[in-house]
């Protein structure tokens, strides 16, 4: 199990950039899933780390060790892909056990051999199937051995690319529980490659967002979902993704406290940045963008305290009975919403909706990130 580095990785096919200059650190004994759409560059990087692949420049480091011009061979990684790749002819037992037999299990006695197979069949769930032989097993089962056949020997890291895209949906949980186990249990140091926002939500420690080759978000699911660095990172996930909205920012100083006035059509009232809560400098006067996410809105009786005036466009019935609603406010700014569970809010009527204050987050009209949160104009701030 090792700590991975990637320094300043840069690869180009023609005139496509897949990665480029990128550096990023993967923890020892964690969970990471390189999300992103197709073509972003997730295949690319993985290969790059696997040794399948050479960069056109930077290093990649295995615990400090410089591994960019060793062989695949040579770096120690065990590998899923799409379609399982199992010993055909052997049972699910023997699977696992050749690995250890022909590398890397010679320092295991026999006893403690069986002992670590038989737990590693319980965490895949294959402890009934040990003894049948993988020829007969469905896709799913066979692909658990594949998963086994990939960490049995305890290998420096275990890369995943999109292992579970043919596999039927119960399967599918079945076999992300396993790896989850296998890196929280056994600590091993994995890398997983999805196009899936939920999968990647579930099963990272790290979810390290691509866009054109480019890292645009890495951090914790929660934190990538509750205040993402990018628009496109909020876009991305969520479903449906985060709602960006036009606001007008001026600068309005409070006595010795410099900030930016921030004014849009769902604020009944301007909310306020001070200069601290900016990253980097305070922006320019001119567009922006708050951001808030579509179960952050609230549908409230006329009247309410900070509410705007709005329209739900179309309602949509959508899972555990929640509504998703296509809606504009009074002066023309679309949005979208997910409601409560409740009676249908109807399509094509005049609605109160409440965007609180304490979530609007705050975007250049580039998409990056200014704030995580704003305050009240009238809200107390430092001397
Ligand atoms: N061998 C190659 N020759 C030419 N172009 C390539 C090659 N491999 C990748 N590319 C291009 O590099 C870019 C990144 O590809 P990559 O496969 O890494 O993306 P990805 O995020 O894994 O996509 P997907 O989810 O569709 O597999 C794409 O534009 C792709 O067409």
């Amino acid at each position: 199990m090792s700590k991975i580095e990637l320094e300043s990785i840069t690869k180009s096919y023609g005139p496509v950039v897949a990665a480029n200059a990128i550096s990023t650190v993967f923890e020892e004994s964690s969970l990471t899933c390189l999300l992103g759409p197709s073509g972003c560059g997730k295949t690319t990087l993985l290969r790059i780390i696997a040794g399948l692949e050479t960069p056109d420049a930077g290093r990649v480091l295995f615990d400090g060790e410089d591994v960019t011009n060793l062989s695949v061979g040579r770096r120690d990684i065990g590998m899923v892909f799409q379609y399982p790749v199992v010993y055909r002819g052997l049972t699910v037992y023997e699977n696992l056990e050749l690995p250890l037999r022909q590398r890397g299990g010679g320092n295991m006695s026999a006893s403690q051999r069986k002992e670590w197979i038989d737990r590693l069949l319980s965490i895949l769930n294959l402890t009934a199937r040990a003894n049948q032989v993988v020829d007969g097993l469905d896709n799913e089962s066979r692909q658990k051995v594949a998963v086994g056949r990939a960490v049995v020997r305890r290998p420096k890291v275990v890369i995943f690319d999109e292992p579970v895209t043919n596999v039927a949906v119960d399967a599918k949980i079945e076999i992300q529980r396993g790896i989850k186990q296998l890196s929280r249990e056994i600590g091993q140091t994995i890398l997983y490659v999805t196009h899936d926002q939920t999968e990647a939500m579930t099963l990272a420690d790290k979810i390290i967002l691509l866009q054109s080759g480019n890292i645009v978000e890495s951090a914790k699911p929660v934190d990538v979902y509750n205040n993402p660095d990018s628009a496109f990172g909020g876009y991305f996930l969520g479903s449906p993704g985060m709602n960006f909205i036009a606001a007008e920012l001026e600068r309005a100083d409070r006595g010795q406290a410099p900030g930016m006035r921030v004014k849009c059509s769902v604020l009944p009232e301007p909310l306020w940045l001070p200069a601290d809560d900016a990253s980097g400098d305070l922006p320019r006067p001119g567009a922006a963008l708050i951001g808030i996410r579509p179960e952050e809105i609230q549908i409230v009786e006329d009247g309410t305290p900070g509410a705007v005036r709005g329209r739900v466009k179309a309602a949509a019935l959508v899972g555990g009975g929640r509504w998703f609603l296509d809606c504009v406010t009074a002066e023309g700014d679309e949005f979208k919403m997910l409601s409560a569970a409740g009676a249908d809010p109807g399509g094509d009527t005049e609605k109160s909706f409440l965007f609180r204050e304490s979530v609007v987050r705050l975007y250049s009209e580039e998409g990056n990130r200014i704030a995580r949160a704003l305050v009240r104009e009238d809200a107390d701030v430092p001397a």
